[in-house]
């Protein structure tokens, strides 16, 4: 029993690593699944693949290790977030494909409720902000829209879940209907105070409270599932994000971490007491142990990663991720070319969903180099908007802050010298990369009794390199000031 088999359910992929008793990843399967792009602005996932990939990864996993169940001590769970499922109760069927994250569908929803004077309460209670990125809209539209639905909802017999939930009912053939307090701090309808669910919200949206799942701690008992070839407890439970928190150990009010992958999400603990946010950040729910939710303010970049996607698919300026390193390095240093990669939108702090992207600077002499260097740095930027927000929302938070970076970019040295010298702070990164996986990895053996508590676990946490600012105060502000004019500029532009 000395194996945790944590599963990291995402946007475009299904993951499974395997760790050892001493929380090292030994083995990982992956597997991508397709998108879904019914109408413009909308994306769905088809919920036979979320549960297909993610038995399948498990599997994959275990058999490339040469393990059985009986050496797994635990399943911890992980998800991307909001994405939102409805199924029945007894058949288990789903009633239309999962609505994910992304998806803008409910966006004239969210402006009803927001001209019919509703924001406050809803921001109040849950944290959030009135945008169609949360499930409770989403929930909404398929009541709204799959014919019979509320009738079935409203008489008990259809079930609601994110995508953690839906996996747990999945594993345990229907038998527990249970999500952890990090993912219901995501719906919108969950009241992130009192953690419970919101009856007022409920009946706003015409969202029956039968359909709700019960909300438990991060590290909790889920269930047993018999599907992986024997009896397997799944015993933690976090969205992604929160994962990645716990994994980077952010346990102590004022730490953040920021996870670079196709987009970017950065956390903030700020301990028992939620902050609401005065420059549209999220407040939201870090962790809950033993019925205690700590809180953290959020913001979220939708493109980080992806703009170096863009470089290479858009562009055609390079061939795979890596090369921008040299690329940046060899640019004209006197030139300031300035990318705002607003390709869907700016998200926190602007939530701007229909400005578009923008380039600066450009001169004759401007090239592939300047392109790359400016698609790098405007990671960096988007960072210390964010990071200036949480630092003018959270008092305590002021002074030099260390951030925990990780996810995909983070393996770009040259960026995280940026994001050091733009922040003025230094920036860490873990010798242990599989962050959010580590995260719920470390919630389940912790449950299960095999890894160390949160400050064994916290202590163990180790640095693999610290970035340490190294522009000068003038040159960092100077540009920080390019940055922040082309952003105003670009949301003064409307969106063709
Ligand atoms: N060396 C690198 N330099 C710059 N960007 C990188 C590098 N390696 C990976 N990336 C970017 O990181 C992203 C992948 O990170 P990952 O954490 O796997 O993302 P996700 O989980 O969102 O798919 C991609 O968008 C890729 O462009
Ligand atoms: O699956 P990811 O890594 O893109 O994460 C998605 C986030 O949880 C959305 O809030």
């Amino acid at each position: 029993m000395s194996y945790i088999l944590a599963i990291d359910q995402g946007t475009t992929s299904s993951r499974a690593i395997l760790f050892d008793k001493d929380l090292q990843p030994v083995q990982v399967a992956q597997q991508e699944f397709p998108q879904h792009f019914p109408a413009s602005g909308w994306v769905e996932h088809d919920p036979a693949d979320l549960w297909a990939t993610t038995e399948q990864t498990a599997r994959d996993v275990m058999a490339k290790a040469g393990i059985g169940p009986e050496q797994v001590a635990g399943i911890g769970i992980t998800n991307q977030r909001e994405t939102t499922l409805v199924w029945d109760a007894d058949s288990g069927e789903t009633l239309h494909n999962a609505i994910v994250w992304q998806d803008r569908r409910t966006a004239d929803t969210c402006a009803f409720l927001r001209a019919s004077g509703h924001e406050d309460m809803i921001s109040e209670t849950t944290g959030l902000l009135l945008d169609p990125y949360f499930s409770g809209t989403k929930v909404k539209w398929i009541l709204d829209n799959v014919a019979g639905a509320r009738d079935r909802a409203r008489a008990g017999k259809l079930r609601f879940g994110t995508v953690d939930c839906f996996l747990i009912w999945k594993f345990t053939g229907g038998r527990v209907h249970a999500t952890d307090a990090t993912n219901a701090a995501r719906t919108l309808i969950y009241d992130i105070r009192k953690g419970e669910w919101s009856a007022e919200i409920c009946d706003l949206l015409d969202i029956p409270m039968s359909m709700l799942p019960e909300v438990r701690d991060c590290a909790a008992d889920f269930g047993v599932t018999g599907v992986l070839g024997g009896e397997i407890p799944i015993l933690g439970v976090a969205g992604d994000q929160q994962a990645a928190t716990i994994g980077q150990a952010c346990f102590m009010p004022g730490m953040m971490k920021s996870t670079y992958g196709t987009g970017c999400f950065a956390l903030l603990n700020t301990g028992d007491v939620p902050v609401r946010s005065q420059n549209r950040l999220l407040t939201t729910i870090a962790y809950q142990f033993d019925g205690k939710s700590t809180y953290a303010l959020e913001g979220s970049i939708f493109i980080a990663g992806a703009v170096v996607q863009w470089l290479r698919d858009g562009l055609g300026i390079i061939e795979n991720a890596g090369e921008t390193q040299a690329l940046a390095e060899a640019a004209d240093p006197v030139q300031d070319v300035v990318i705002v990669p607003a390709f869907t939108g700016l998200g926190a702090p602007y939530w701007a969903p229909d400005c578009r992207g923008a380039v600066f600077g450009l001169t004759r002499g401007s090239g592939p180099a300047e392109f790359a260097r400016a698609a790098l740095e405007s990671v960096g930027y988007q960072t210390r908007d964010l990071v200036q927000a949480m630092q003018a929302d959270w008092a305590s938070g002021q002074g030099r802050t260390t951030l925990r970076v990780d996810g995909g970019m983070a393996a770009s040295d040259w960026t995280m010298q940026f994001l050091a010298d733009i922040l003025g702070a230094p920036v860490d990164r873990p010798e242990v990369l599989e962050t959010t996986a580590l995260g719920v990895a470390w919630l389940a053996g912790m449950r299960a009794g095999i890894y160390p508590d949160r400050e064994e676990f916290a202590a163990g946490w180790a640095r693999s390199a610290r970035f340490e600012p190294r522009l000068p105060q003038f040159e960092r502000d100077r540009r920080y000031g390019r940055w922040q004019a082309a952003v105003a500029a670009t949301l003064g532009v409307p969106a063709g």
